[in-house]
């Protein structure tokens, strides 16, 4: 189980900031989906709260601790992250890739023990690759490598799952199947921040929202509330009405055409 302490975060590149800064806490327990236009900065932001970018200015707590002091063997115990774009880059099968995600828990060149062997066979269950596990990771479809990259991380074991765009590529039960075992694994107690395209996986799943705004403002909190037609127009320059029941809302886009009557 694993916080997160954004203590004015400035977080961008070479110098250019993407955001004012934000201070947010993002507790054990909490889904958390991050939204934003193209460019708003959300993988950007995932990057510096795994330490892969250096913040601006302000700093990144895990669970109190500065992430520059700690460790990445223990880092990589409390805090894992899914890239947008992860490829698979060598010939192993997607059991031994997904074995890999194992190693934060091990002393290094030791053969696998069987709890490690436990998780591993977990993951490939819960991203349903059971049956794909001996097949080369580099050769199975778009959407199966994705599923690979994710049940590295799920054998990872964090205690925080940072997911950037987790279920692009993936077919809706495939979508559904994970989005529903990232929130068991909320109710778990983890952390759970995903961005998103889609409005509507965030209104169902997550119940705190970070908006990242295209001007470099930004507001957290609970979804219910964040979710408004207005805030929704702001972030993404269109208008997106709220249809549904209250208990599910659904957003849909107003195209042009639709607008115009
Ligand atoms: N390594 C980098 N060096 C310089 N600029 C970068 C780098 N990576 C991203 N950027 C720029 O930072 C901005 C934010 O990019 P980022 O990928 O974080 O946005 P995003 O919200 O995740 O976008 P998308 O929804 O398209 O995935 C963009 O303008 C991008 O071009």
């Amino acid at each position: 189980m694993a916080s997160l302490q954004l203590d004015g975060l400035v977080f961008g590149h070479r110098g250019q900031a993407l955001t004012r800064p934000v201070t947010v806490e993002a507790r054990s327990g909490e889904f958390w989906a991050v939204l934003g236009e193209n460019g708003s900065g959300k993988s950007t932001l995932m990057a510096t709260l795994a330490g892969l970018v250096p913040p601006l200015a302000g700093q990144v707590a895990v669970d109190g601790v500065n992430l520059r002091r700690m460790p990445r063997k223990v880092l990589a115990r409390r805090l894992g992250l899914l890239l947008q774009h992860q490829d698979v880059a060598f010939p192993y099968s997607v059991r031994e890739t997904v074995s890999a995600g194992r190693y934060a828990h091990r002393p290094p060149w030791r053969p696998l023990r069987r709890e490690d062997h436990a998780a591993v066979e977990r993951a490939l269950e819960e991203t349903g690759l059971l049956e794909l596990a001996e097949l080369r990771a580099d050769q199975v479809s778009g959407g199966e490598q994705r599923r690979v990259a994710i049940a590295t991380l799920l054998a990872q074991e964090p205690g925080a799952l940072l997911l950037d765009e987790p279920v692009n590529h993936l077919d809706v039960r495939h979508e559904v199947a994970l989005m529903d075992r990232f929130r068991d694994y909320a109710d778990d107690g983890r952390l759970i921040m995903v961005s998103l395209h889609d409005v509507n996986l965030a209104s169902q799943y997550a119940d705190r929202l970070l908006m990242l705004y295209a001007d470099g403002t930004w507001e957290a909190g609970n979804t219910a509330e964040l979710l408004t037609e207005d805030r929704l127009e702001h972030l993404y320059g269109v208008p997106l009405k709220e249809v549904g029941s209250d208990e599910t809302p659904f957003w849909v886009p107003l195209g042009h055409r639709k607008r115009s009557r």
